[in-house]
């Protein structure tokens, strides 16, 4: 059995964790944190987990999680995983940090957009950016995985097979990508109470947004362009549901260059042939956000414009699950040499 710990257990993704995990027939649980909830039983925070875990929350102590699991999550804020993070590369645990501060390869981008100093760049080499549909050989000899945003999931899924292709112009891309109100945490929020959420949709942060650089760094990487000469425009929306991400990208076509949709289809299906989690839709099939509502799975339609010279591409994955806590599971999985579906294989609620 792999021991793992889950520390910030009790924000969303971290009982996402929970929940895939108790039903991982390979994982034991044996480390959940919480500084609130210190002590108390788990399904007291989380009564839907009654009867399926018998944890209690401990308080975050780095040395008694490290020297226990065989595995850690981190499932924090940014900001504070570096000494998560350093331990666990020291006592040689795998760690698989959920959130943000080891998915930029420089120090100085990540600064730049999280206006915080990174306290070991020199872990920053090592950390593998785990998207496992394209990073999978590293993941396997990884000893850090940072997991990938919920929108650069979606928008990565979405471009990589056209990426270095010669067809379009990686650089220019444009994502317009929607968001249920479970991406921001579960935290106190007026941006996030019902009267601001429901019947409403509002972009946000737009030309600022901190997963704009994370997509640059790895389309840049996937069509050999330099990440500094990237001009991707990444317009974030907050949506009025609970779960979910619908990714639209719009690729401008290389001059001279006119693929037919059934070619461009042809080039994902094979990209992503033998991908148990990536569904590539039929011409005219677009993807919703309740196709992969609690599941690991991604959906993906497209089309080309031709009036336009412009491919469009569609993705829909659950942001807790494919984009936060199930993907983390599918690199634990890997990490551990188990099939990638241990435990995230089933299928989502549907309606
Ligand atoms: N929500 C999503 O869809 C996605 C989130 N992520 C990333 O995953 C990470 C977790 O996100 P999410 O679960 O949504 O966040 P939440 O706000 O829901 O949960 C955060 C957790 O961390 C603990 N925590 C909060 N503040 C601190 C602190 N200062 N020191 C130590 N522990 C703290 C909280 O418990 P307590 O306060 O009791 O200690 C809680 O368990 C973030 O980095 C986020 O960006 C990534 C992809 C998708
Ligand atoms: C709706 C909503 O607020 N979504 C969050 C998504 C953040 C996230 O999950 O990503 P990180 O792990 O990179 O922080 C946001 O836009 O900040």
């Amino acid at each position: 059995m792999i021991r793992a710990a889950i520390v910030g257990a009790t924000g969303y993704t971290g009982a996402e964790l929970v929940r895939l995990l108790t039903r991982h027939r390979e994982v034991e649980l044996v480390g959940l944190t919480s500084r609130q909830y210190a002590d108390q039983p788990y399904p007291n925070v989380y009564p839907h987990m009654s009867g399926q875990v018998d944890l209690a929350c401990q308080t975050q102590d780095i040395d008694n999680i490290t020297d226990t699991a065989d595995v850690v999550f981190l499932a924090l804020p940014h900001g504070l995983s570096v000494p998560w993070v350093a331990e666990c590369v020291r006592k040689g645990k795998k760690v698989v940090d959920l959130g943000a501060d080891f998915r930029l390869r420089r120090a100085a981008v990540y600064e730049q957009w999280y206006h915080v100093t990174h306290e070991a760049p020199e872990l920053l080499a090592e950390a593998v950016y785990g998207l496992p549909e394209l990073k999978r050989e590293q993941i396997q000899k990884a000893r850090i995985v940072a997991n990938p945003g919920c929108y650069p999931t979606a928008s990565l899924l979405s471009v990589a097979p056209l990426c270095g292709q010669g067809l379009i112009r990686e650089d220019r891309l444009i994502i317009d990508a929607k968001s249920g109100a479970s991406g921001a945490g579960r935290n106190a929020n007026l941006a996030l109470i019902y009267g601001e959420v429901n019947e409403n949709v509002k972009a946000y942060n737009v030309a600022k947004h901190r997963h704009n650089p994370e997509i640059e760094q790895e389309v840049a990487e996937r069509a050999g362009l330099d990440p500094d000469a990237m001009a991707i425009t990444f317009t974030p929306h907050l949506m009025p549901m609970t779960r979910g991400i619908l990714a639209t990208v719009y690729a401008d076509l290389k001059e001279g260059v006119r693929p037919s949709a059934e070619e461009v289809r042809d080039l994902y299906r094979q990209f992503y042939a033998g991908e148990p989690f990536i569904h590539i839709m039929d011409e005219g099939v677009w993807p919703q956000t309740k196709w992969s509502y609690g599941s690991n799975h991604a959906f993906i339609g497209l089309t080309v414009e031709a009036r336009t010279g412009r491919i469009i591409i569609t993705t829909a994955i659950d942001n807790l699950v494919k984009g936060a806590s199930g993907q983390a599971i599918q690199n634990m999985n890997i990490l551990f040499g188990l099939p990638e579906t241990t435990g995230i294989e089933a299928a989502g609620i549907y309606p």
